[in-house]
């Protein structure tokens, strides 16, 4: 017989209980991917392992990404989704749609499935209380012929350049549970695209966060031969992407991971986030479940 989701929720929930205290207190920030978005019953699921946490004394922060139904509201518009470097380029047009979709539709989203387990979520971007400010995102690429470097020009895409603790402290010691979209002002006046990783990195690293959790489409980072590698030093996972273990958009992701641990972050974990329930199974189990990246 199939279980229930109510029925799975009780069993984790009975196995969660000796682990609960471990994280009182403490703050946990959850990147939660556009990919990983796409089911309801997964987005239910999520929703209520944030609520839980919340509910066993945990500080849970929401950064979310959008990726794809960015590019979905682009092509509903006639415009066409461009990537360099993994970035999404992004001019003037684009980055009202980025704003519309990551702080409007998908915001709202999130903090309604939370507010439906009965917990009480806010919705806010890196413009929100002076949260966070960006500027223009300086990357370059080598072209692999000529090995000769060029200055990318993404238009608004963002590097987050500050973190003001001020809102969020304040959240922390509230019932509010922060769902952050990843769009920021530049002292400029502009506003800025930034990847959801890279924000959800500078949020964990500025708050000295316990935990970073990355939701990915993979059980985590995969040894040679495609098993789970459970735990990883900053010199491993540099040792793995040197030789060419790690690849495509894991790359970005686990140097995200190294940074945020340089910036104060006790533990980062890559871990599937279409299992449902990861997140309660990552913090609440005796291993948890994904790759633990530690300094
Ligand atoms: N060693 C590895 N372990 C796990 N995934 C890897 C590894 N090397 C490359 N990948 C790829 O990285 C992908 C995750 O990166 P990405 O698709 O950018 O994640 P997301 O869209 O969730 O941000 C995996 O689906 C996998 O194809
Ligand atoms: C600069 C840049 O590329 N920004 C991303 C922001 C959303 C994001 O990162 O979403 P996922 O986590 O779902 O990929 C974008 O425009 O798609």
């Amino acid at each position: 017989m199939n279980e229930s989701e109510s029925e799975m929720q009780a069993r984790l929930l009975a196995k969660a209980l000796p682990f609960m205290q471990r994280y009182e207190n403490k703050t946990i920030v959850v990147k939660y991917g556009g990919h990983a978005m796409g089911n309801p019953e997964l987005g239910k699921a999520f929703a209520s392992d944030i609520a839980l946490l919340k509910q066993s004394g945990v500080n849970p922060i929401v950064v979310h990404g959008g990726g794809p139904q960015i590019g979905a509201m682009l092509n509903k518009m006639g415009i066409e989704s461009k990537f360099e470097g993994g970035l999404r380029v992004t001019d003037q047009k684009t980055v009202e749609i980025v704003e519309m979709v990551l702080a409007g539709s998908i915001n709202k989203e999130i903090v309604a499935l939370i507010n439906q387990t009965g917990e009480w979520a806010i919705g806010l971007c890196g413009k929100d209380g002076n949260m966070v400010f960006a500027e223009k995102a300086r990357k370059t690429v080598k072209d692999p012929d000529s090995n000769i470097e060029r200055v990318l020009d993404l238009g608004f895409v963002g590097e987050v350049v500050e973190v003001d603790r001020t809102l969020l402290d304040l959240l922390a010691r509230s019932e509010m549970i922060p769902v952050i979209a990843p769009v920021a002002p530049g002292r400029d006046g502009a506003t800025y695209n930034i990847n959801a990783d890279t924000f959800a990195g500078a949020i964990a690293g500025a708050l000295n966060a316990t935990r970073l959790l990355f939701l990915t489409d993979v059980p985590g980072v995969l040894d040679k031969n495609g098993q789970l590698i459970k735990e990883l030093s900053v010199a491993e996972a540099r040792a793995l992407i040197a030789d060419g273990t790690i690849s495509g958009g894991m790359i970005p992701k686990v140097e995200t991971c190294i940074d945020a641990i340089k910036a104060g972050v006790q533990g980062v974990v890559i871990l599937n986030g279409k299992t449902a329930h990861s997140v309660l199974l990552e913090i609440f189990t005796e291993h948890g479940i994904g790759t633990l990246i530690v300094p």
